[in-house]
């Protein structure tokens, strides 16, 4: 596989000449920025994305948890998360390859939201697929996606969330590949999709790493970012990755100094929804805790951890946020936590809903249902953390009030 055990492109013949001819496009402008791609990508994404995005010093909640807390604001960037910077990339990318329509599918909206703006900014028509429970749940995202020219598809199928959103999308672009670009809205799906998507997201953490350098002189202890699909998470931590240092000091012999190289731990925060067990009987996982509960399958064409009962069938998942809320994550966090890098962990559906309320209350920042969980993680797991942290806020919760407000009234 692309990852280890992980990744691979478990697909229709139909489609291998599709991902042929990303991979060679991948390599060329992304890799080898041929005629002036990544320039270009990273102009746009100063000028019309907004970046660089701050690094802020949380003051209350640093004195909350006793901790030096850091807030990458992802929140800021234009359309309101991170999902621009892939989307961003990939519709230009597109144009590059010659394609005369990009397709994309969404579950918060933002996604959906992010590659109907790339598309209007770059001229290019646009279709979006998107579960009807999800339409009901993020319907402020619906009217931003109408309102930059996007055509959005509601999927009836299934469970109406990102799961069918996916099928759909896949299903649409095996009949029109040929003028046709899949946006895929995270680091899923099979090669090269994952390793794109995270090079378009890897922005996040080259800044975030330069930046808290800067103000704090030092690497972080811990990095913690959400996880759905895993590219604001992968996005966040591939520039950490190589920074696994020994915690203890090295022997006296090594030749770089006796200094202990910084270790920064990578926690990816999941959604635990309402409870941690899969109903067998029901086929139901009341949450998306895929890293942490799930088991080895093909999902979305690629070999990675899913949510599945025994006989291999796909659960449904569960969690209050919509862009949580999918039973498979991306096959590089699936070999990132198989290797110990990146430590897996979940908060449940109260545990964000206070996150929402306290960031809001504390800092003044109304954050995605998302992000909330990286939140959650600090109040729950205080103790785990070191004394200098960096916690990716991936979106803005404008679009989750409503939600939030029921939920509220509901406790
Ligand atoms: C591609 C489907 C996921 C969506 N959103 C996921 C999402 C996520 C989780 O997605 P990943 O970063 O890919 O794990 C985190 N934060 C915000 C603000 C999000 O909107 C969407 O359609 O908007």
């Amino acid at each position: 596989g692309t990852f280890g055990d992980y990744g691979g492109q478990y697909v229709p013949e139909a489609l291998m000449p599709a991902l042929q001819e990303l991979e060679d496009a991948y390599q060329r402008y992304v890799l080898e920025n041929e005629d002036g791609f990544m320039d270009e990508f990273r102009e746009r994404m100063r000028d019309f994305g907004g970046r660089p995005t701050p690094l802020q010093r949380a003051d209350r909640l640093s004195e909350r948890y006793d901790r030096e807390i850091y807030l990458k604001r992802e929140d800021l960037v234009h359309g309101g998360a991170h999902k621009l910077n892939n989307a961003l990339g990939q519709v230009l990318l597109a144009k590059y390859m010659g394609k005369e329509r990009v397709i994309a599918e969404t579950g918060a909206g933002q996604h959906g939201t992010a590659t109907a703006m790339a598309a209007a900014h770059l001229d290019m028509p646009c279709e979006i697929y998107m579960g009807r429970t999800d339409i009901n749940r993020q319907r402020p995202n619906v009217y931003r996606m109408r309102m930059n020219g996007a055509e959005v598809n509601p999927v009836e199928a299934g469970s109406g969330t990102l799961k069918e959103a996916i099928n759909e999308t896949m299903r649409d672009w095996a009949t029109t590949v040929e003028r046709t670009h899949y946006v895929i809205g995270s680091v899923v799906g099979p090669h090269p999709f994952p390793k794109l998507v995270r090079d378009f997201q890897s922005v996040i953490g080259e800044e975030a790493r330069e930046q808290v350098q800067e103000k704090a002189g030092r690497l972080p202890d811990t990095v913690v970012a959400c996880a759905g699909g895993g590219s604001n998470t992968m996005g966040t931590f591939h520039a950490f990755v190589p920074d696994e240092g020994s915690a203890e000091p090295r022997s006296a012999d090594d030749s770089s100094g006796d200094e202990p190289r910084e270790h920064v731990d990578l926690v990816a925060v999941e959604a635990g929804g309402s409870s941690l067990e899969i109903d067998e009987d029901e086929g139901l996982a009341p949450n998306s805790a895929t890293l942490s509960t799930g088991t080895d399958g093909v999902l979305h064409g690629a070999m990675t951890k899913l949510l599945q009962q025994s006989d291999g069938q796909i659960v449904e998942s569960h969690s209050v946020s919509a862009g949580l809320d999918y039973a498979g994550v991306g096959p590089e966090l699936s070999h990132l936590v198989e290797s110990g890098r990146v430590t897996p962990t979940s908060v449940d559906d109260e545990a964000a809903l206070n996150g929402f309320h306290r960031l809001s209350n504390l800092e003044g920042i109304i954050p995605a249902l998302e992000s909330s969980h990286a939140l959650g993680y600090l109040e729950e797991h205080t103790d785990e953390l070191g004394d200098l942290v960096v916690v990716n806020v991936s979106g803005r919760g404008d679009k989750d009030l409503e939600t939030v407000l029921e939920e509220t009234e509901k406790r």
